[in-house]
């Protein structure tokens, strides 16, 4: 059986087509990440996987479990971090609680928000906290009773790099003990970092649904890549630009800049090698991820 099953979900809300029919299938113990860009429905997907909002038409399940018959005990085993107002006289420690009573399970919230970096502030009210500290405190409420499915909607939002590094550690550890993440964002390498496998939403559709290195290889998405050595000979150079696949080769005094396909990367350092240079550093940057999202989304064709 799998983790999450959405069949034919269409969601309309007045003339606004929010979903127009999404399948998907997150498989058990994997982390999913769900892509798409603004408005395309992703929070619309969550909310009626979480029964806060009722399909059009088509059903989600969870573990069998249908989100709009069963809501209750598909809830028991889903802890979820929905873009949710906190309450500003409660404490951390409350928040915490208050899932816990809910869930009729008796986890620590010390311990819990200990896990989030709110271990010093468990009795301070969260009207004082900043952006980043609320959805720590989101996070640790999703994570009470050790549910089966973390569903997190844009999980990063207000973090800093450290608590989006800290997020991840999380989610990892997470999926480690067992359960299924299904991820949303639109920050590509928050996803990548993380998930096995990507579905991406556009305009209320699921336009791709593998891993991200089958969707590169599907589009072709190029890699820029920049090896830098101890010291770069003109042969060297000549070899990079010999290689099949590998294009807009680009050298100064001690670096080699190039287009590639991901699997041509290692031909590329190894031809930088020819005259037994020492790479200092290779550097791969970030913008095929962009530029593949952008392929699946109609940003780029
Ligand atoms: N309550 C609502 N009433 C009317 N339209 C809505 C409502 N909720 C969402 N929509 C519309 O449905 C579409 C999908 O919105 P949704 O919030 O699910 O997208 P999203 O992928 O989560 O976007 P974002 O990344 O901006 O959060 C949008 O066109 C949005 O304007």
């Amino acid at each position: 059986m799998s983790a999450l099953e959405l069949r034919s979900l269409q969601k309309r809300y007045g003339e606004v087509v929010a979903l127009r029919d999404v399948d998907l299938t997150v498989r058990r113990g994997e982390v999913f990440g769900f892509l798409g860009p603004n408005g395309a429905g992703k929070s619309t997907t969550i909310d009626i996987v979480l029964d806060y909002v009722r399909p059009t038409d088509g059903t989600a399940t969870v573990f069998g479990l249908d989100a709009q018959q069963e809501g209750e005990r598909l809830r028991q085993r889903v802890g979820a971090l929905p873009d949710m107002r906190l309450f500003g006289h409660l404490t951390a420690r409350q928040h915490v609680q208050f899932v816990a009573d809910a869930k009729g399970c008796d986890d620590d919230p010390v311990a819990l928000l200990d896990r989030v970096g709110l271990g010093r502030v468990v009795d301070y009210t969260a009207d004082g906290f900043s952006t980043g500290m609320g959805q720590r405190l989101k996070l640790a409420m999703a994570l009470v009773g050790a549910p089966d499915l973390l569903v997190l909607d844009e999980p990063s939002t207000g973090l800093d790099p450290n608590g989006a590094r800290e997020m991840r550690d999380i989610v990892r550890e997470e999926n480690a003990r067992g359960a299924t993440v299904f991820f949303s964002s639109h920050i590509l390498e928050q996803v990548e970092a993380v998930c096995d496998r990507v579905g991406i939403l556009s305009d209320g559709e699921i336009v791709a649904e593998d891993s991200i290195e089958n969707l590169r290889d599907a589009t072709g998405t190029q890699a820029t890549l920049v090896v830098s050595v101890d010291s770069l000979t003109e042969r060297a150079v000549a070899a990079v630009r010999d290689l099949e696949d590998v294009s807009d080769v680009v050298a100064d005094e001690n670096r080699v800049r190039v287009t590639c396909p991901d699997e041509r990367k290692a031909a590329v350092v190894d031809a930088v090698r020819t005259d037994d240079a020492t790479v200092l550093d290779i550097e791969s940057d970030d913008a095929s991820l962009e530029r593949l999202f952008a392929t699946y989304t109609g940003g780029l064709r």
